[in-house]
């Protein structure tokens, strides 16, 4: 008889996000406020034991081939690394927009695992083997996986440190008119820093104490390098100057194409939600959300 549970899967954004230099293998440590956010996806399992194991995923076939995505990854790593021989078939509510700096496909993916692990407890991985399936499916999976609502994390983003969560209401809002590819954005990062022997990041602890401060104190000490080489900057400045008329932060989240606007002031949020729609209308689709506690 088949067994059906579900459960969200968050959206995250980057608070602060500093990118070093590639590593000899050419993916890049970060230096990483993450946030996760009230916007999510719903992750529905339905299982059955069988003699093999065989995944099937529905939702995702707009955005890119059965195998490529990252609910059919996770799935076919933990039964490679535990041996489970389950028949699976998942389906994905796709709510967070896609190639957005949001990390919907990490979280999916994170969301699975956590449900694999409970459901088939005799082929549970060790906590070890699971980080690294996650890592496996995606450098921003381990941060989803933990679950905390707030983390520095560091590495490829394979360190994941929990933080105190500042719950405050949010704005997204994702151009209509462009999205942002992870790798290809990494790719114009170090184009644009060829010549550059090393790259500022603040060290962790004077980060920290930035985290502490109210979100308008933000402004100017938490950044995105990926926002200084995006080849749509226009539209963010754009954003930018709406919301550096309120009290709060703002930024770009990731790689992109989201933008956010925070603050501790749910009228400011509103406002700002406001001015957006009315300065841009069709070109952006905008969420209320908040950072979660
Ligand atoms: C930029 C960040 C910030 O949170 O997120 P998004 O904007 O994608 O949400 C992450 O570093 C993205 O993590 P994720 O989206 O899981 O990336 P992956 O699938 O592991 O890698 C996609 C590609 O990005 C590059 N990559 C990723 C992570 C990293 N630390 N260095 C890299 O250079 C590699 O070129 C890789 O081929
Ligand atoms: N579960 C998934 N949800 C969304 N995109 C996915 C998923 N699995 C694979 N992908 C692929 O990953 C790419 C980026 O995924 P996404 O997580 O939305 O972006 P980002 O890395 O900007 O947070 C998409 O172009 C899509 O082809």
């Amino acid at each position: 008889m088949d067994t059906v549970c579900s459960r969200p899967a968050h959206a995250k954004i980057n608070l602060h996000l500093a990118v070093g230099l590639p590593y000899p293998d050419g993916y890049h440590p970060i230096q990483s406020l993450f946030a996760l956010v009230g916007l999510s996806d719903t992750i529905t399992l339905r299982w059955k034991e069988s003699e093999t194991f065989d995944v099937q995923v529905q939702g995702l076939e707009a955005y890119c081939s059965p195998k490529d995505n990252t609910l059919t990854k996770a799935a076919r790593l933990w039964h490679e690394a535990g041996g489970s021989t389950l028949h699976l078939e998942i389906k994905c509510d796709k709510q967070i927009p896609v190639k957005a700096g949001l990390g919907g496909g990490s979280s999916d993916a994170a969301s699975l695992l956590a449900m694999l692990q409970a459901i088939d407890s005799k082929h549970a991985l060790p906590a070890q083997v699971l980080h690294s399936v996650a890592l496996q499916v995606g450098s921003d999976v381990p941060f989803f996986l933990y679950g905390y609502s707030a983390a520095l994390v560091t590495g490829k983003g394979e360190n994941v440190a929990p933080l105190d969560s500042r719950p405050m209401p949010a704005l997204l809002v994702m151009p209509t008119f462009f999205d942002v590819s992870t790798s290809s954005a990494y790719r114009m990062l170090d184009e644009m820093r060829l010549n550059q022997e090393n790259v500022y990041m603040p060290g962790i602890q004077e980060l920290l104490q930035i985290y502490e401060k109210p979100s308008h104190k933000w402004r100017g000490l938490l950044y995105n390098d990926f926002q200084s080489c995006s080849s749509n900057g226009a539209f963010y400045t754009a954003l930018e100057t709406v919301a550096k008329e309120y009290e709060g932060f703002f930024g770009m989240s990731g790689s992109g194409a989201c933008w956010f606007f925070v603050s501790e002031d749910a009228s400011q949020v509103h406002d700002v939600h406001a001015d957006v729609v009315a300065a841009f209308g069709p070109r952006v689709r905008c969420w209320i959300t908040h950072l979660m506690s």
